[in-house]
C-alpha cells in the first residue's frame, strides 16, 4: 500500500478527495502525513480528526532553517512514497524535488502551460482565464519539478467557461473537476 504525504496551505480540498478515495479503497494507498506552512490551515484540523500526524513547518516555527530540508526529512521519516500538493502556495526547492524525483504531484486549476507560473494560484488563475476571454478551462495534474507548473503532465480535464462565468463559479466548477481528476491521475501512478 503506497504512503502519501500531503503539503497544503489552506483547506486541503485535494486531501479530502484523496482521503475519501483511500477509505473507499479506490486508491491502494493511505495518507499518513499532513504538513502545512500555515498554522491556521483547515487541513490541519481535518488531519487531526482523522488521526493523521500533522505538522506546521514555516519560518515562524523554524527561523533561519532550510524549511524544505525539514520537509524532506519528515517525509523520509514517514517513509512517504508520494507527496501531493493540495493548494500548497510555496515553491518546492530543488533539494526536496531531487529527494522525491517524480514523486511529488500537484493539481493546477488551469489547462497548463497557459495560466501557470509565479502569481498563478487560487482565484488569480480563474480571474486571468475569464479576463482572457477563454471558452474553456480545466485542471492539470502534473509531476513537480524545480519550476512552477513546468513538470510532466499526468492528466488534464476541461470545463466550459460560460458567457456569464464568475471567478467564484469557475473556481467551484474546477474544484469539482479536480476531485475526480486527482484520483484518476493517482490511479494511473499508484494502482
Ligand atoms: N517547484 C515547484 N513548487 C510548486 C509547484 C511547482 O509546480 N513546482 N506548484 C505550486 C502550486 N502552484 C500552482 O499549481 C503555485 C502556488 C503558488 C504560486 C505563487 O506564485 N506563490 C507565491 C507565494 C504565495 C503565498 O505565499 O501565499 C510566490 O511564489 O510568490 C504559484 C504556483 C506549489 N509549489
Ligand atoms: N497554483 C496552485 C493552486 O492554485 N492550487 C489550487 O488550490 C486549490 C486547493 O485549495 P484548497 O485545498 O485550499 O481548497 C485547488 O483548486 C488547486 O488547483
Amino acid at each position: 500500500m503506497k504512503r502519501i504525504g500531503i503539503l497544503s496551505s489552506h483547506n486541503g480540498s485535494g486531501f479530502d478527495a484523496i482521503q475519501k478515495a483511500c477509505e473507499e479503497k479506490i486508491l491502494d494507498a493511505q495518507v499518513v502525513l499532513v504538513v502545512s506552512n500555515n498554522s491556521t490551515a483547515k487541513v490541519l484540523e481535518k488531519a487531526e480528526s482523522k488521526n493523521i500526524p500533522n505538522f506546521i513547518i514555516n519560518d515562524k516555527k523554524y527561523p533561519n532553517e532550510n524549511l524544505d530540508k525539514k520537509i524532506t526529512e519528515l517525509m523520509q521519516e514517514f517513509k512517504i512514497d508520494y507527496i501531493f500538493l493540495s493548494g500548497y502556495m510555496k515553491k518546492i526547492e530543488e533539494n526536496l524535488v531531487k529527494a522525491f524525483e517524480d514523486k511529488i504531484i500537484n493539481s493546477h486549476p488551469a489547462l497548463l502551460p497557459k495560466f501557470g507560473g509565479k502569481g498563478m494560484y487560487g482565484t488569480n488563475v480563474h480571474k486571468a482565464v475569464i479576463e482572457a476571454g477563454e471558452k474553456e478551462s480545466g485542471c492539470t495534474v502534473h509531476f513537480v519539478n524545480e519550476n512552477y507548473d513546468e513538470g510532466k503532465f499526468i492528466l488534464q480535464a476541461q470545463v466550459e467557461v460560460d458567457k456569464n462565468e464568475t471567478v467564484e463559479s469557475l473556481e467551484e466548477k474546477i474544484k469539482n473537476l479536480e476531485t475526480k481528476t486527482i484520483i484518476e491521475a493517482l490511479k494511473i501512478i499508484i494502482n
